[in-house]
């Protein structure tokens, strides 16, 4: 395996990873550094376990029944899994967002609102308000909304929606945000902007992004890891995954010829 991975600082850093569901064993013994400042692509065919890996960072696997975690993964080099970790906390940390959006049923305001309601961020209402629209602003989505901040947030396109979920997640301050595969259910200029969008938040937070496409992962990620039915294969710069890559399952992936 390529270990070229392991250089530099990381802010999730997993080794010896392994999950199983039941008696089924999804991730074999995964080394993988994902550094900050930078979004980190997931690929590989399906079942391989890049949504497995993901979940890991935030412990959504915890809500899975059966489902057991080995190994070690570090968030800033603290255990994600150690049994002190209060998880509401970690996934205001790591927050994530999902294939389909999934806004609540309530107003685009309280959409965004919601986490730093709960987590007691804003002293006062000026102060709610003034996270709501920072927060959608950072999403893109401000200048399409702000008129109707009342409205339902089921009412927006899926573009939108999708763009009220990251801005819903980006209100908690995370500092890490997982995305499992947040454009398969957009369409193409909506996934254009949602792309840029990570582009642009990956100055401020570490992005971790499972991606069926592989030209997604080329256009918005710095990072490539390649796992094959459970196994991170490799992992490395973008570019020379794409264009050189180190092992034959890679390459036989990136061409096409299985997946
Ligand atoms: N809740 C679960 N219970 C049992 N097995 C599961 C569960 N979730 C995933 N698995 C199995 O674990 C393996 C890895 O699944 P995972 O969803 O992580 O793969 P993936 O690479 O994200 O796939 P896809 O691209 O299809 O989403 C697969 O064999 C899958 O069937």
């Amino acid at each position: 395996m390529n270990t070229a991975n392991t250089n530099g600082t990381a802010k999730v850093r997993s080794r010896g990873l392994e999950v199983f569901y039941g008696e089924k064993q999804a991730l074999f013994g995964v080394d993988l550094d994902i550094r900050s400042g930078e979004v980190t692509a997931l690929i590989g065919p399906s079942g391989c376990g890049k949504s497995t890996f993901l979940r890991c960072i935030n412990r959504m696997n915890d809500l899975v029944d059966g489902a057991k975690v080995n190994g070690s993964l570090t968030l800033d080099g603290d255990d994600i899994y150690h049994r002190e970790v209060d998880v509401v906390q970690l996934r205001a940390k790591v927050g994530m967002v999902f294939q389909k959006p999934n806004p609540f049923p309530k107003s685009i305001y309280d959409n965004v609102a919601y986490g730093p309601r709960i987590h007691g961020m804003a002293a006062d209402q000026a102060e709610l308000d003034e996270i709501v629209m920072t927060s959608l602003e950072k999403a893109g989505l401000l200048g399409e909304v702000k008129d109707r901040l009342q409205e339902s947030g089921t009412g927006l396109s899926g573009g939108q929606q999708q763009r009220l979920c990251i801005a819903r997640a980006i209100a908690v301050e995370p500092e890490v945000i997982l995305m499992d595969e947040p454009c398969s259910a957009l369409d193409p200029i909506a996934t254009a902007k949602v792309e840029e969008l990570i582009d642009e938040l990956r100055d401020n937070y570490t992005i971790v992004i499972v991606t069926h496409s592989m030209q997604q992962a080329a256009r918005v990620s710095q990072r490539t890891a390649f796992f094959h039915l459970g196994k991170l294969i490799e992992m490395g710069d973008t570019e020379q995954i794409f264009t050189n890559p180190q092992q034959p399952l890679t390459q036989g992936y990136i061409t096409g010829r299985f997946g």
